[in-house]
């Protein structure tokens, strides 16, 4: 499943889009669905290619400029991700065990009798609810009713064969890689047991390979939606087409609170015409062998991206160990084969590392890595001075512990932002620099983690630069010449952040850079025009 990544705007898709069949009543639907498709055609920034390894792909179909929208479309069909807690089948939020309202009609599991997903397409439907009607959950087994939330998203998918031939249709053109799964020991045989056998034993008819096909398109081709606690996921039309790298170049972002639960997809930097158009499959944030593992287990291919395929991830050595020999840079000899030695860069040193003992060590570092609490300052940096002579500095271990610092200083108990001491301002500085020279080559342009960064980094200077006014420890000059880098950061912030929906955290963090902008423009009257 895909997760979350984000103007001049391109021509924005109309609601008579003709893939917005929900909109078109059904009389006029094909003549409509043929004038916009012509229509469609002639706006569309992209154009969509086949190759043998990658399938279908879409490309640019002409220059486009970052921050344009490449796709905007309703969602096929939304569900809850396999694996959830006992949520309602609405809105996707976590219901109170102890306390579970109850659909009037099917008796399933619903937050309230005025959700806003009741009856949507997007939430719990009339035609789910009249099927669920003749399969009461058991709330004596709270257990199994959660396991058998598994089968609902598959299940919402074969109800629309019946209820919407077309979207039906548009998923089933989707990829499932059944031959690629079925060869696997552990995916078709829980399939087959957590949503074969459970819809069998809902008496539900359906042809068990069409129900493993179904699990199949989700695996490869959902996206994860929501946010704010409410967590599903949801097929796309179009966007499903975007093919994987490491290093994306585009966003996107989903909104909850419209009807049809839409995916907008950005265009991240600029593309020329001809460009692939890509999202990353995998966590950005992680080192090669990481990324193509969980590609390959999830996706069922080995990524090798330009990123991918060179050893120190285009400049970033964002898998290398420190050499215990000369403290140069150990890296994969050959990145995309994975039992291959490790090796240190430097011409004079021969030290070497056979790929066993690189995953073993990666794999115990991982470990300890985990056991941090997602709050725990000390424990973020004990970890990055711990292992200072075994990770370089721009290990990817060393930057997740930085990203997660990077957020808590300033915002958490003994680091709140007015109390830091200098010296702590100045670490988070250093900490958001390093960061943000890695995120301008892993997630470049107008990704959320640069314009949360760069607001993060805004926060820091912006209080040392008043202590320093304070104190009187500042020229006028140099304060002017770091508001404006101050609002720099704070513009881009803005600007990226600002395609998020308003009630995200990112949304409201873009509101934020604009308080935060508006606030620093009363300095002009100390020192006179800043940019
Ligand atoms: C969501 S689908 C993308 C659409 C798909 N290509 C199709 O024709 O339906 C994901 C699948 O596309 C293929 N794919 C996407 N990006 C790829 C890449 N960079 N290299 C190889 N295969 C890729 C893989 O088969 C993957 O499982």
């Amino acid at each position: 499943m895909y997760k979350k990544g984000h103007k001049k705007k391109q021509k924005k898709r109309g609601k008579s889009d003709g893939r917005n069949k929900e909109n078109i009543l059904h009389s006029d639907k094909e003549e409509i669905e043929e004038v916009s498709t012509a229509d469609e055609k002639k706006s569309l920034c992209y154009e969509i290619k086949y190759s043998d390894v990658m399938g279908r792909y879409i490309v640019a179909a002409r220059d486009i400029k970052a921050g344009e929208i490449i796709i905007e479309e309703p969602a096929l069909a939304v569900g809850p991700c396999t694996g959830c807690a006992l949520i309602c089948l609405g809105c996707y939020r976590e219901i109170d065990e102890n306390n579970i309202n109850k659909c009037k009609n099917c008796k399933w599991p619903v937050c309230s009798g005025s959700c806003p997903g009741q009856g949507k397409y997007t939430g719990h439907s009339t035609y789910e609810c009249e099927t669920l009607r003749s399969i009461p959950p058991d709330y004596s087994k709270l257990e199994d009713l959660r396991d058998s939330y598994q089968a609902l998203m598959p299940l919402r998918c074969l109800l629309l064969k019946k209820a919407d031939p077309p979207k039906w249709q548009a998923l089933s053109a989707m990829e499932a890689h059944n031959e690629l799964r079925r060869a696997r020991g552990d995916i078709w045989p829980t399939n087959e047991k957590n949503v074969v056998q459970r819809i069998k034993s809902w008496g539900l008819e359906y042809d068990p390979e069409e129900i493993h096909t179904v699990c199949g398109i989700l695996e490869v081709n959902a996206f994860e939606v929501g946010g704010s606690g409410a967590n599903a996921r949801a097929l796309y039309d179009r966007a499903y087409l975007l093919a994987h790298d490491c290093t994306p170049s585009t966003t996107h972002t989903d909104s909850e609170r419209t009807p049809g639960r839409p995916i907008t997809v950005r265009a991240s930097i600029a593309h020329k015409a001809g460009d692939l158009i890509s999202l990353c499959y995998a966590y950005t944030l992680q080192g090669t062998l990481k990324r193509r593992e969980h590609i390959k287990h999830s996706k069922f291919f080995w990524c090798s991206c330009r990123r991918c395929a060179d050893r120190a991830e285009l400049g970033t050595s964002a898998s290398a160990f420190r050499c215990p020999r000369c403290a140069g840079a150990v890296l994969p000899e050959r990145p995309l084969q994975r039992d291959q030695p490790w090796a240190c860069t430097r011409d004079h040193c021969h030290y070497t590392m056979p790929a066993a003992a690189v995953h073993l060590l990666l794999q115990r570092l991982t470990d300890e890595y985990d056991q941090i609490d997602a709050n725990d300052v000390p424990g973020f940096e004990n970890f990055l001075h711990k292992y200072r002579n075994v990770l370089l500095p721009s290990h990817y271990l060393c930057l997740s512990a930085k990203h997660s610092l990077s957020q808590l200083y300033g915002k958490v108990t003994d680091y709140m932002i007015h109390e830091m001491p200098d010296t702590e301002l100045n670490r988070k500085i250093d900490i958001c620099r390093d960061l943000m020279k890695v995120f301008d080559v892993i997630e470049p342009g107008y990704s959320r983690l640069r314009g949360v960064t760069l607001y993060e980094l805004h926060a820091p200077l912006m209080i040392l630069t008043t202590r320093d006014f304070e104190k009187k420890a500042i020229t006028k000059e140099s304060l002017r010449n770091r508001l404006k880098e101050i609002v720099q950061y704070l513009q881009e912030s803005a600007l990226i952040l600002g395609f998020e929906p308003a009630h995200s955290s990112e949304g409201l963090m873009a509101a934020a850079a604009r308080d935060a902008l508006k606030k620093i423009k009363t300095w002009e009257q100390i020192i006179g025009k800043i940019s």
